[in-house]
């Protein structure tokens, strides 16, 4: 099987594991805790918004009628019957010929129908308590009505989308002090290889330092799951089992990194060939990463990603990312492109498609996607710079300067949110 591997696209093995992941079940948390979450059912408007007919403005609420003459070489006087502030509940009716000062957010008086800004007002010198309109308003100018915005009832936020900052402004208008959300999935991770120190050890010959560990906890968490970090596993398969039978029981989903090719100590790969195992890909069409390999072991999604930096944080988009998304309840997870202009001209060969690391950049309103040119596998010096790949069909002669190329970005919006 290690060697007589079966490839797929990586949209196949895509879905032929997130058809294996089912969403979390919901709790509810404070809505301090709440940004980056997804919310687990419709939430609905408590209240009108605005619930009540308020002044958008400071200046003097009055009667439309009582300003049609008004101009701003003979301005209509009106008499000022009251000072309302924002938390106010005005007292007075505004009847004919009168007004009542108003300020911005705070609640219109019964009787008038329209505000006008102080600008376009005089102050009469000698009659302190009158005002004086410089032009005519129409019936409701200015003012903000009672439900204007949204009916109470209607729904404000819906199931499966991601609670960001304008999300927690509308939970807090309706009284939200909890919120409904999935629950984080828990994502195991380790990594596999007797040549890995810990980032406190000092370098021997032969062994680097485990950079991956760090790298996806922090990606798993960035996506919104809770990482749950594992000591390195050796090389043994029966070491191997034992020990991921043991993860298995504490994560919802397994994400290793390093052991999936067909070397002698790649225990990734030899595990896939068990009979407990149930494979899911291991082979696929695209580079960096094509031994990434998925597998059920105990009923639980193992990701095993390539160990090589770039193939696993590459790996990670493409399948890590999405799997913890359609974990936490995001509807409609799904890869996302955008087209840009390739900046410069690409011409390696490849039988697969190559998805290269890069960044975006706009000149004269085009947008171009920039490769990095220290894209290696196992290059990591360049990784902090990416922020999407840049995506080089298979085959052909790869892609000149100024031709339109997809990019997947690594950021959330990439990933369609239906809803
Ligand atoms: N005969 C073949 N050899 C290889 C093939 C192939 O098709 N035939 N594929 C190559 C490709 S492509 C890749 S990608 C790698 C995949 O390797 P593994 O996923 O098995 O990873 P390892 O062998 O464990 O390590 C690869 C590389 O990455 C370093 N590494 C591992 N873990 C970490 C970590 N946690 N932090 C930093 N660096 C890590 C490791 O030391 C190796 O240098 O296989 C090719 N070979
Ligand atoms: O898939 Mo590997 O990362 O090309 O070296
Ligand atoms: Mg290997």
């Amino acid at each position: 099987m290690r060697f007589s591997r079966q490839m797929i696209t990586v949209e196949e093995a895509m879905r032929r594991l997130m058809e294996r992941l089912t969403m979390q079940g919901r709790e509810e948390v404070h809505i301090g805790e709440a940004y980056g979450r997804t919310l687990a059912v419709d939430v609905h408007a408590t209240d009108d918004l605005p619930h009540f007919d308020r002044s958008p403005l400071d200046g003097y609420a009055v009667r439309a009628i009582d300003t049609v003459l008004a101009t701003p070489d003979q301005p209509v006087r009106l008499k000022v019957v009251e000072t309302i502030a924002a938390g106010d509940v005005p007292k007075i009716t505004v009847a004919e010929g009168c007004a009542s000062r108003i300020m911005t957010g705070a609640m219109m008086p019964s009787g008038a129908d329209a505000v006008i800004m102080f600008e376009q007002t005089v102050q009469p010198a000698a009659f302190l308590e009158e005002v004086g309109i410089k032009r005519a308003l129409k019936q409701g100018e200015n003012v903000s009505r009672h439900g204007e915005e949204i009916a109470s009832g209607a729904v404000i936020v819906r199931a499966g989308e991601r609670i960001n900052a304008g999300t927690l402004a509308i939970l807090a208008t309706f009284g939200y002090t909890h919120v409904p959300v999935v629950r984080k999935p828990r994502i195991g991770l380790l990594s596999t290889g007797v040549e890995l120190l810990d980032v406190d050890q000092p370098l021997y010959p032969g062994k680097i330092r485990n950079s991956n560990t760090w790298m996806l906890s922090a990606l798993i968490a960035e996506a919104g799951g809770i990482p749950l970090l594992f000591p390195n596993m050796p090389d043994d398969l029966d070491v191997a089992k034992g020990t991921l039978a043991e993860h298995l029981k504490m994560v919802d989903v397994l994400v290793t990194s390093g052991g999936v090719s067909v070397g002698d100590y790649d225990v990734m790969a030899a595990l896939s060939d068990e009979p407990e195992a149930e494979l899911l890909f291991n082979r696929i069409a695209m580079r960096p990463g094509s031994p990434t390999t998925s597998l059920m072991l105990h009923g639980k999604p193992i990701i095993a990603l390539s160990g090589n930096p770039g193939a696993c944080f590459l790996g990670f988009e493409l399948f890590v990312r999405p799997a913890v998304q359609k974990l936490s309840g995001v509807q409609g997870v799904q890869l996302r492109t955008i087209k840009a202009k390739l900046a410069v001209t690409y011409t390696k060969p490849c039988p697969y498609p190559r998805y290269l690391r890069g960044w975006l950049l706009e000149k004269d309103g085009v947008l171009y996607a920039q490769p990095d040119f220290n894209e290696k596998a196992g290059n990591l010096g360049t990784l902090k710079n990416s922020e999407c790949f840049i995506v080089i069909p298979a085959g052909g002669i790869g892609k000149q300067a100024g031709e339109l190329v997809e990019v997947l970005s690594h950021a959330a919006p990439s990933w369609k949110q239906e809803g």
